[in-house]
């Protein structure tokens, strides 16, 4: 598998947290029925990846582990059965260790400098973060002359509101958010509102 494969699910990425470890199937069949089945689950809590564990099970859902910081996390999240990593920002050593392991990389970047690393390293495709925040559309129209080989997942400040705005970009071919799931949402246990929510943004302009 390749990253750039996941783009062609659909036009968003959900960023998920899960607290509470009974949640997490519900939550990806939730998602899956309103026909998002690419799902990021960050590392950022205790039952990350035993949710990621749980959530493979779940037919039709294509589970990957967010927030990869480290080579263990990298090693942690191949472990749970994630089949891809995102992570914030880049370094040589998460890249080495999801190649040693085989796990397919999405890297955040947020400056030239950090698209040139992740380009040595043989990464295209790219997360843009925090997308809002480091210079949303403007950034991403300035990146794509030095960059025209490379594309972007654009994830941070986005919303169901802004997403088709991004999506319009070339260079970009899918966005990442947590507006899919919030946390008041995930927490009632109102399945039908994330699957409503999954649905409204599945059916966001498909990159082409
Ligand atoms: O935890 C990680 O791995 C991250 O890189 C951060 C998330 O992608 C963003 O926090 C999502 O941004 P929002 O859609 O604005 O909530």
């Amino acid at each position: 598998m390749n990253t750039l494969d996941l783009v062609q699910h659909g036009p968003v990425i959900p960023v998920i947290v899960i607290d509470r470890l009974e949640d997490a199937v519900p939550l990806a069949q939730a998602l899956v029925a309103g026909g998002v089945r690419v799902l990021e689950v960050t590392l950022r809590t205790p039952v990350a990846l035993d949710a990621i564990r749980a959530m493979t099970a779940v037919e039709g859902a294509i589970v990957g582990a967010g927030t990869i910081r480290s080579a263990a996390d990298a090693r942690a999240a191949h472990a749970a059965g994630a089949v891809f990593g995102v992570s914030p920002g880049y370094t040589a050593e998460v890249g080495a260790a999801c190649r040693e392991v085989g796990l397919p990389l999405l890297p955040g970047v947020a400056t030239a400098s950090e698209v040139m690393a992740a380009q040595a390293d043989g990464l295209s495709f790219l997360k843009f973060f925090p997308a809002t925040a480091a210079g949303g559309i403007p950034m991403l129209k300035a990146l794509a002359g030095p960059f025209p080989d490379v594309v972007f997942c654009p994830t941070g400040g986005i919303s169901l509101a802004t997403a088709p705005d991004f999506l319009a970009l070339p260079n970009v071919k899918v966005c990442g958010g947590s507006w899919l799931t919030p946390a008041d949402a995930v927490k009632a246990g109102d399945w039908a509102r994330i699957t409503e929510l999954a649905a409204q943004a599945q059916s966001l302009r498909r990159p082409g």
